[in-house]
């Protein structure tokens, strides 16, 4: 008899990025190099690649919702993450479907403006993202200027970060992380962990770089696959943490702009570095 291979499976629900860089063409690759086997419900397609977005196109919500049925019905993901949601319905769908499936682990990255400024959820919608999903969440993921919307605070230091922190934790998610990308001012960086009990900062160094198109994308699917593997939070993010800053760090050389980051190369590293597909094009 053929043996059967169990295997974590994570399922995202984001828009595409025909480029590769970030939506759910970056959470597949992340989903895949930390051993989830990927799941995809896609909100929206975009045409972006690392010059900027040209197009965003969303999907009907019923496209949307027969995509979540047709997972709920036959998959159960062990852990989800949600990225570019575009629309109030649409956010108000995923909703919906996740407490009919009663999925569990659920991760938030509250996706609203890509780098170079496109609008990739509207702005009305910011208000059902917190009605309706964060209450869901079991981690919400947001970059600074993120968390100023959410919160409706501006956070310039540390201490504001953490009374943002304390804001999304009263919005109903278990966890919250601030990322430190967009804090320009200092030489490291810092993201915030808080679980309504204490902080926690996790500190690395910054890259002097322009290829960071996708890293929310890349970091919030990175956490997803760890816990969809029976992760804890605290663990998953760590492992997150080393995922970006490894795709950070080993630049790819991809387009004329804001180039992706390298999806390889953590486990690239943990390989020794000897092998991996980068081998091919030195
Ligand atoms: N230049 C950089 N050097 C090192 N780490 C970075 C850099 N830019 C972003 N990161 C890391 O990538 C992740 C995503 O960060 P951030 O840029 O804040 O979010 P987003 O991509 O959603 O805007 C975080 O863990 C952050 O610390
Ligand atoms: C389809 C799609 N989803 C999300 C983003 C934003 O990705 P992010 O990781 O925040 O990185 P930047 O694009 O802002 O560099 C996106 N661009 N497209």
């Amino acid at each position: 008899m053929a043996f059967l291979a169990k295997v974590s499976k994570a399922l995202t629900i984001a828009g595409s990025d025909c480029g590769g860089g970030a939506g759910i063409q970056a959470d597949l690759k992340t989903f895949q190099e930390l051993g989830a086997y990927g799941m995809s419900v896609i909100t929206a397609v975009t045409a972006q690649n690392t010059l900027g977005v040209q197009g965003v196109y969303p999907m009907e919500a019923a496209a949307v919702i027969r995509q979540l049925d047709s997972i709920g019905e036959d998959l159960t993901p062990d852990a989800i993450k949600t990225g570019m949601l575009f629309s109030a319905e649409i956010i108000q769908a995923v909703s919906a479907k996740v407490k009919q499936y009663g999925w569990k682990n659920l991760v938030i990255d509250p996706v609203m403006v890509a780098k170079g400024g496109s609008s990739l959820l509207q702005q009305e919608a910011i208000q059902s993202l917190i009605k309706h999903l964060i209450p869901l969440a079991l981690v919400t993921t947001p970059n600074i200027p993120e968390a100023e919307l959410l919160t409706r605070m501006p956070i310039r230091t540390l201490h504001d970060r953490e009374e943002a922190a304390k804001r999304i934790i009263q919005m109903g998610s278990q966890y919250v992380v601030i990322k430190g990308g967009h804090d320009t001012g200092k030489d490291g960086i810092i993201d915030l962990v808080y679980d309504g009990g204490h902080f926690a900062y996790m500190e690395s160094k910054r890259i002097d770089t322009q290829h960071t198109h996708g890293t929310g994308c890349t970091y919030s699917a990175a956490v997803t696959a760890e816990l969809a593997s029976g992760k804890t939070v605290d663990e998953a993010v760590r492992t997150a943490k080393g995922f970006i800053q490894a795709a950070i760090e080993d630049q790819l050389s991809i387009g004329g702009g804001h180039g992706p980051t390298n999806h390889f190369a953590y486990q690239r590293r943990m390989r020794g570095a000897a092998t991996g597909p980068q081998r091919f094009l030195q």
